[in-house]
């Protein structure tokens, strides 16, 4: 089977590189071209551009940093929608909102083709291992279409009916994560400050019910100040004010959520939106000390 794959980021390389490895043929493109050369190492052909590669490729998958980026790829000079068309299915992977979707599922079916959102849990690791959660949703026959190349890259595939309902579940996912990333920033720091051994907290919690994959993958890491990015807090932060959008939409107070989105922007602030989301940990830990006596 050929795909197209575009966007060549921390989720795409892997994604990319794991269809290679299964036997798939690629043509890869991305926004720096020169990020195509390690793909290329691996069996890959390049596309110079996104309707170039639309123009090859009956499927053609996205992974891109946002609703913006996203919607430039189809839109703009020499995008997926200049190509597009009756038996060719697009398949946007990106963390987005319902809005972007609709947009780019209206065009892409004007132009006689067919679309799927499919926004993904699971990080680096799980990309490279084929082991995400994929969350679709829209034209359920290019879905059935892309199940095999869904179960290269993810351990299970949901389709969740109409279109936005991808970015919904990830949205509501990932504002779950980002909150929860804040409360551990706060226990770590508060065992510190009342002379608690921070390692002994992630030992219990590991222990315990509230135990989970992202407190023992991040925590140790973060008591070393590690923060080597998986999930760039940039995105984390674009994804708590996409879910709080969608909270707005339908009159859902979320408290816990919104102070959580005011840790990240200020470490977007601090500059550290290009480190892992972990790095919140850093204003925590900054906020609490400025609280010292
Ligand atoms: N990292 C993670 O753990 C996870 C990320 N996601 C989501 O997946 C998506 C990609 O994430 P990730 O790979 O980490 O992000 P990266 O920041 O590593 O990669 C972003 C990609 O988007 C491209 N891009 C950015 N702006 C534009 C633009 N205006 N036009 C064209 N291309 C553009 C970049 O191109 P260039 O190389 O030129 O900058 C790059 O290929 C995001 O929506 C993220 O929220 C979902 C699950 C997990
Ligand atoms: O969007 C990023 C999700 C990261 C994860 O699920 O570990």
């Amino acid at each position: 089977m050929e795909v197209g794959f575009l966007g060549l980021g921390i989720m795409g390389k892997a994604m990319a590189t794991n269809l290679l490895r299964h036997g798939y043929r690629v043509t890869v493109w991305n926004r720096t071209l020169a990020k195509c050369q390690e793909l290329v190492a691996l069996g890959a052909t390049v596309g110079e551009t996104p309707a170039a590669v639309v123009a090859k490729c009956r499927y053609t998958i996205a992974m891109l940093s946002d609703p913006s980026a996203a919607l430039s790829v189809v839109f703009d000079k020499d995008g997926v929608l200049e190509q597009i068309g009756d038996g060719k299915g697009y398949i946007d992977m990106s963390t987005v909102d319902a809005a972007t979707c609709s947009k780019i599922d209206e065009a892409v079916k004007q132009k006689g083709g067919a679309f799927v959102e499919a926004p993904v849990s699971g990080s680096k690791k799980p990309a490279e291992d084929g082991q995400l959660v994929i969350l679709a949703a829209g034209d359920k026959t290019l879905y059935d279409e892309m199940i095999p190349a869904f179960d290269v890259l993810g351990k299970k595939s949901f389709f969740l009916g109409e279109i936005g309902n991808g970015a919904k579940m990830k949205l509501v996912v990932n504002m779950i994560m980002g909150s929860m990333m804040n409360s551990l920033s706060e226990g770590l720091s508060l065992a510190d400050k009342s002379g608690l051994s921070p390692q002994t907290l992630l030992d219990v919690l590991d222990l315990g019910a509230i135990a989970n994959p992202m407190f023992k993958l991040k925590g140790p890491a973060m008591l070393q100040g590690s923060y080597n990015p998986a999930f760039p807090l940039k995105h984390q932060q674009k994804d708590m004010r996409l879910a709080l959008a969608l909270g707005d939409e339908n009159a859902v107070s979320m408290p816990v959520s919104a102070a959580a989105n005011e840790a990240f922007k200020k470490a977007r602030s601090l500059g550290l939106g290009d480190l892992d989301f972990s790095a919140v940990y850093e204003v925590v830990k900054g906020a609490s000390s400025s609280g010292q006596a």
